[in-house]
């Protein structure tokens, strides 16, 4: 697989605070790769840069073998771009919006309808823009940043701001977009966006690069324990903490949980004293990653 995106030694600065510092990484052909941290992390700075719409105070990046800054008409055509900020022209229906991106890179005629079909707006394609709800907003502007059929694709923050079901269906778009072979780099600041659509996350703060890998290998990388919990009724305090295996344990209004480095002999018995009711096992996920590595709990 070729590498679509190269980043090296990244650097931008604001009255000489370094907001992106030193970050590195590569995009290969296809791949569905994320940006994750906390706002004001730099995902946007990073973003940007890589798309040519800011210069970088150090550092270089190769994007389809060509350098994005100073802005290059080459990629233009090539690159589908959605920013975090949406803007449409006034009171064009969701069609007009489309045709008038696509006539600025001679899109054919059935890419328009072909797009809202994708998108799931084929239905409001003589809606005004601006009275499409936010989850249909937003994938108005990422048919926009596709009507031009782009080798790579960069979404900043997506599904910021949409309500769970319309997250969940941007998700399958998004999928959909990366199974089309598209190269997808994504910004978000939601954890589990990034556990299940990337194939390899970037954790970022603080402008720099904690950690980076499949999202799966990040958290089997790590120590953190697994959580067991059973009805409260099921298992007391006591009992708990004298199970072979447990590290320690808490009780709320309506469990036990147990928190344990080696769940099989926790679990085993648990099973012995017929005390499974409710029971729920919990792994670690992206979130346990990042306390681990800034020692903060991840608050978005
Ligand atoms: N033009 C600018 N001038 C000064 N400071 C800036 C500018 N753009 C961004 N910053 C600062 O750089 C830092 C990183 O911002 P950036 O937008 O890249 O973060 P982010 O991770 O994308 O967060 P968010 O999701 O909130 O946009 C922030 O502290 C921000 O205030």
């Amino acid at each position: 697989m070729t590498d679509t995106i190269e980043v090296q030694g990244l650097v931008k600065r604001y009255a000489g605070k370094a907001v992106v510092d030193d970050v590195s990484f590569t995009v290969r052909e296809g791949e569905f790769f994320g940006l994750l941290g906390p706002n004001g992390a730099g995902k946007t700075t990073t973003l940007e840069m890589i798309e040519g719409l800011r210069r970088p105070d150090a550092g270089s990046v190769v994007l389809l073998g060509e350098a994005p800054w100073p802005r290059n008409p080459r990629l233009l055509p090539r690159i589908g771009v959605q920013l975090q900020a949406t803007a449409f022209f006034d009171r064009l229906t969701a069609r007009e919006q489309l045709s008038t991106f696509g006539s600025l890179y001679d899109a054919p005629a059935g890419r328009v309808d072909e797009m809202l079909e994708l998108v799931g707006l084929a239905d409001k394609a003589g809606t005004q823009a601006e009275k499409l709800s936010g989850g249909q907003s937003q994938r108005l502007s990422i048919a926009c940043a596709l009507v031009h059929d782009p080798d790579v694709v960069f979404l900043d923050e997506p599904t910021a701001a949409l309500d769970p079901q319309a997250r969940r269906n941007l998700w399958d778009l998004l999928r959909e977009i990366n199974g089309r072979g598209k190269t997808v780099v994504l910004t978000t600041h939601y954890m589990d966006e990034a556990e299940i659509l990337c194939d390899r996350v970037a954790i970022i703060d603080e402008g720099r690069i904690l950690r980076m890998g499949p999202p799966a290998d990040l958290v089997r990388g790590l120590s953190a324990p697994t959580r067991i919990s059973v009805e409260r009724a099921a298992l007391g305090l006591d009992d708990a903490r004298s199970l072979p295996g447990a590290e320690s344990a808490e009780q709320d209004a309506t469990s036990t949980v147990i928190t344990s480095r080696t769940p099989a002999p926790v679990l085993a018995a648990l099973a012995e004293r017929d005390a499974l009711a409710g029971l729920q096992v919990r792994g670690a996920t992206l979130e346990d990653v990042f306390l681990e590595l800034t020692g903060r709990a991840y608050r978005a």
